[in-house]
C-alpha cells in the first residue's frame, strides 16, 4: 500500500494563500478511483453552483440554501439578501463595539464582562468550538453556554458565573424560535437574573428568524437588541450568519478574519478542476473509504487542544446532513457517515489501540497545526533539542504509520498556523466537503427530517406526565398501581407511564411517592409492581 513517496506527491494538496495541505495519500483509493468518480464529481460541482446561484436546494422546506454568501455577499442572488448580510454584520460589530465600550450596559453593574449564550445544535455547537479554538488572554468577555434542558447543568453553569451574572449579557440563539430546551434555558437564566432582582430583558438579546415565538418574546419584553437568522442558512451551516459571530465578536474574535478564511476556501473548493479542489478530494475520499454507504465512521482526531471540540460541531454538520433515509429519488438508501473523535494525542492513551489492532470499522483524519504555540511564549527543551511540540507531531506521525501499516485508512489535515482565517477555512472546507459528498450519494443535504419523530414523541410524554399527575392528585392519599394509574391517566402505554412515574418519584416537588404494595407479590415482584401515590394536596 504504501508506495512511498510518489504517492504521498500524488494526493498532496497544498494551498499556500491559505497555509493548507490536505493529504489524502493514506487512503486506499483503487487504482482508477478518482478518475471514474470523475462523472459524478463534475455532477456534483455543477449542483453545488446551482446551489449557490440560488436554486431551491431544500426542496421540503422550499428553501434556497446560502451559507456561502455569508462570506461572499456579492454571491447573493437578490440585493436584499446581500443587503440584510452586510448590514447585519455591521450591526453585529457595532453592538459587540457598543458592549465592549460600556455604551451598551447592564442594568446595575459598570459594563458586560460575560456572555452566556443559550442555544443547541447549530445554535450553539459552532459558536462553542469556535470560542474554545480561539480563547486567548486577549478575550473581550468569557462565553459561557447552556446547551441542554438539564437542570443540573444549569445550576453548574449558574454557579461557575457566580457573582459575575449581574454584568452577563445573555444571547438566546434559535432559528425557529421554538426549540424547548433553548426556550427552557432562556427560562432558566431569567429565573436567575430575578432572584438578583435583575430584569432579564436589560441583559438579553437573541438572535432568530424574524417573527418567531422568540421574536415576538424578545419584542413583547424589549430586549437590548435582536439579530436575525434566514431560512436560506441551516442551522448546521449558520457559524457565518450572526449566530457565530455575534458571540465571536463579544468575545473580541476576528470576525472579519474568520469571514476571510472561509471566503478563501470557497474560491478554491469551487474549482471544477479535482485536484485543485481540496473539498472534492475530501468527499472522494469519504465515499472510497466508507463505501459511499456509511460502511465505515469517521474518527477525527487534532493533535491540538484547541479543536477538541471539533468532532462535536462535525457530527452535527455530517450526521444530520448526510444522515437520510431516502435519497433525491424517494428510494430507501439510510445514508450516513457516523462521526466522533476528541483529539491527540491524548486519545492514542484511550482508544487508538482498537483503532490499529481491533475492528476495521472506520477510516481517521488527523488534524495538525505546524505552529505549536505563540511565538511570544518561548520554548522548552523537554529533553535535549526536543519541545513538547514535537512530541506532539512525533505521535501524530506516529500513529498515522502504525495505523497505515494496518491497512487502515487516515487523512490528514494540516494547517500552518489556528486562528480566526484558518478556522473560518477549516468550517468552509467541511461545509462543501458534506455538501459535494451528499451530491455523489445522491441525497439532500438539507434538510432533518428524522429530527422532528423524536421532538414530537417528547412531547407527547410530557402531555401524557400532565395527565398522570392529574389521576394522582384526583385520588390524594390513595396508592395506585401502575395499571391503575395509565388507565387513569387515559392511556395505553403503562411503559412510558412507567418512566414518567419513576422520574417524577426522583423529584421530590411534585409530591408524587413511591410506597409499598401490599402482599408479596408488589414485595417480591417488578418495580413494574410498585405502588405509586400524591400523599398531601398541593
Ligand atoms: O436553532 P434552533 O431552531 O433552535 O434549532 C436547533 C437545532 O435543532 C435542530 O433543528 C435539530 O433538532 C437542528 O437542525 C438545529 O441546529
Amino acid at each position: 500500500m504504501n508506495d512511498g513517496l510518489d504517492r504521498f506527491r500524488a494526493h498532496l494538496y497544498y494551498d499556500e494563500r491559505l497555509g493548507f495541505w490536505l493529504d489524502t495519500s493514506r487512503i486506499r483509493w483503487t487504482e482508477g478511483f478518482l478518475d471514474a468518480l470523475e462523472p459524478r464529481l463534475q455532477a456534483a460541482y455543477e449542483a453545488m453552483a446551482t446551489l449557490e446561484r440560488g436554486a431551491v436546494a431544500n426542496p421540503d422546506e422550499g428553501r434556497m440554501v446560502g451559507h456561502y454568501w455569508l462570506r461572499a455577499p456579492e454571491l447573493a442572488p437578490d440585493p436584499a439578501i446581500r443587503d440584510a448580510i452586510t448590514s447585519t454584520l455591521g450591526r453585529v460589530l457595532s453592538f459587540a463595539e457598543d458592549v465592549h465600550a460600556a455604551r451598551i450596559r447592564p442594568e446595575r453593574a459598570s459594563r458586560f464582562r460575560n456572555v452566556l449564550l443559550i442555544g443547541i445544535g447549530g445554535s450553539a455547537l459552532g459558536p462553542e468550538f469556535v470560542s474554545a479554538a480561539l480563547t486567548s488572554p486577549a478575550d473581550r468577555m468569557r462565553v459561557w453556554f447552556f446547551d441542554n434542558t438539564d437542570p443540573d447543568g444549569f445550576d453548574r453553569t449558574l454557579d461557575a458565573i457566580g457573582d459575575a451574572l449581574p454584568e452577563t449579557l445573555t444571547v438566546v440563539i434559535s432559528k425557529s424560535g421554538g426549540t424547548k430546551e433553548t426556550r427552557n434555558g432562556m427560562l432558566e437564566a431569567e429565573a436567575a437574573y430575578a432572584r438578583l432582582g435583575l430584569d432579564f430583558a436589560k441583559h438579553a438579546v437573541v438572535v432568530t428568524g424574524e417573527g418567531s415565538e422568540l421574536d415576538k418574546h424578545a419584542v413583547a419584553r424589549g430586549f437590548l437588541d435582536r439579530f436575525p437568522m434566514w431560512d436560506w442558512v441551516g442551522g448546521r451551516t449558520s457559524e457565518l450568519s450572526a449566530v457565530g459571530l455575534l458571540p465571536a465578536a463579544l468575545q473580541g474574535l476576528d470576525v472579519a478574519d474568520m469571514l476571510r478564511g472561509a471566503r478563501a476556501m470557497d474560491e478554491v473548493t469551487r474549482s471544477r478542476v479535482t485536484r485543485k479542489n481540496p473539498a472534492a478530494q475530501l468527499a472522494a475520499a469519504w465515499l472510497s473509504a466508507t463505501g459511499g454507504a456509511g460502511k465505515k465512521d469517521m474518527v477525527l482526531l487534532p493533535y491540538k487542544d484547541r479543536l477538541e471540540l471539533f468532532s462535536r460541531y462535525a457530527q452535527q454538520l455530517v450526521m444530520e446532513s448526510l444522515g437520510k433515509r431516502l435519497d433525491r429519488n424517494g428510494r430507501e438508501v439510510w445514508q450516513g457517515i457516523s462521526v466522533y473523535g476528541n483529539k491527540g494525542s491524548t486519545d492514542q492513551h484511550a482508544y487508538v489501540q482498537q483503532l490499529r489492532d481491533g475492528v476495521d470499522n472506520f477510516f481517521v483524519t488527523f488534524i495538525e497545526v505546524l505552529l505549536d504555540r505563540a511565538p511570544q511564549r518561548g520554548d522548552l527543551d523537554v529533553e535535549p533539542g526536543v519541545t513538547s511540540g514535537d512530541y506532539l507531531s512525533g505521535f501524530l506521525q506516529g500513529t498515522r504509520r502504525a495505523l497505515d501499516e494496518r491497512g487502515r485508512d487516515t487523512i490528514t489535515i494540516t494547517l500552518e498556523a489556528l486562528d480566526a482565517a484558518s478556522l473560518g477555512a477549516l468550517l468552509a472546507l467541511y461545509e462543501r466537503a458534506v455538501g459535494i459528498y451528499a451530491e455523489l450519494v445522491g441525497i439532500n443535504a438539507y434538510h432533518q427530517p428524522g429530527v422532528e419523530a423524536g421532538k414530537k414523541a417528547a412531547q407527547a410524554v410530557i402531555d401524557l406526565e400532565l395527565r398522570v399527575l392529574a389521576a394522582l392528585r384526583a385520588k390524594v392519599g390513595t396508592a395506585l398501581s401502575l395499571a391503575e394509574v395509565t388507565a387513569a391517566a387515559g392511556s395505553d402505554e403503562p411503559e412510558t407511564v412507567f418512566w414518567i412515574l419513576r422520574h417524577l418519584s426522583a423529584n421530590p416537588r411534585r409530591g408524587v411517592l413511591r410506597v409499598r404494595g401490599q402482599g408479596a407479590e408488589a414485595e417480591a415482584g417488578s418495580p413494574l409492581d410498585w405502588m405509586w401515590m400524591v400523599a398531601a394536596a398541593k
